[in-house]
């Protein structure tokens, strides 16, 4: 598995962050649904449609509103984002170039992910308190391979564990097999981590921030309001 962590420039992060803050997402009641994130505390899911978007001052007004999804036709600033990521990827295979001669496995994105058109319709944006996180999952099959998550404010460990050690826990009581360890990637303010292939499918991701999890070179890692954004893109059918 390779996970892809690059690193926005500051002035992506500053503007995502700014848009963030200025936008307010108003849902018209028919499109507005409840729904689980696996065990994940209950959230109200605040489902975004195109026609019924309006753009207005205080997202995340509310101490009670945590997440907010749009499907579809993304905001200016989304886009923004989403180019930048994508020039991200080009910088860094660039780079990676002399080293891999430009092999798809060790390319951040896919080439035929990387060009598709849209590169995202899907926008999902988490707050987390200290102490919230994300429980591991696999991101649902409605989306397309080619996921990525972009993290703001407080640096966080999300941890990569194989989809198959639930089948290997049951069958082998207590052994660990260095294939189905977890794995650590630190996230730092503006972090960009890009799941496919494999990582996208056989690996669960998952935030643990309760205390004792978010350990980093064996100190725990300081915890504060986190945000992320997640650009996926949906299945056709
Ligand atoms: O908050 C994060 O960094 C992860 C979000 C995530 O995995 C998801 O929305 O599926
Ligand atoms: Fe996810």
């Amino acid at each position: 598995m390779v996970v892809h962590r690059l690193s926005l420039s500051q002035t992506t992060i500053f503007f995502a962050r700014q848009q963030l803050k200025k936008v307010r997402l108003l849902l018209p009641s028919t499109h507005a649904s409840k729904i689980t994130v696996g065990n994940w505390r209950k959230k109200t899911i605040y489902a975004m449609h195109r026609e019924g978007l309006e753009l207005n001052e205080g997202w995340f007004n509310e101490a009670s509103q945590n997440q907010a999804m749009r499907f579809g036709d993304l905001p200016e600033w989304a886009m923004e984002l989403s180019d930048a990521i994508c020039e991200s990827v080009l910088l860094s295979d660039a780079m990676d170039l002399g080293s891999s001669g430009g092999d798809e496995e060790t390319c951040a994105f896919p080439s035929d992910l990387l060009w598709r058109k849209p590169l995202f319709n899907q926008l999902i944006v988490n707050l987390y308190k200290p102490g919230e996180g994300i429980c591991a999952h696999v991101d649902l099959l409605r989306f397309e391979d080619g996921i990525a998550i972009v993290s703001l404010e407080s640096s966080c460990v999300m941890h990569f564990t194989r989809v198959e050690r639930i089948d290997y826990d049951i069958v082998k009581e207590g052994q660990l097999d260095p294939l189905i360890e977890k794995v650590p990637v630190l996230l730092t303010p503006g972090s960009l981590v890009l799941l496919s292939g494999e990582a996208r499918y056989l690996w669960k991701h998952e935030i643990n921030r309760l205390p004792g999890f978010q350990m980093w070179e064996g100190q725990e890692l300081n915890q504060m309001t986190r945000m992320s954004i997640t650009l996926r893109k949906l299945c056709k059918t």
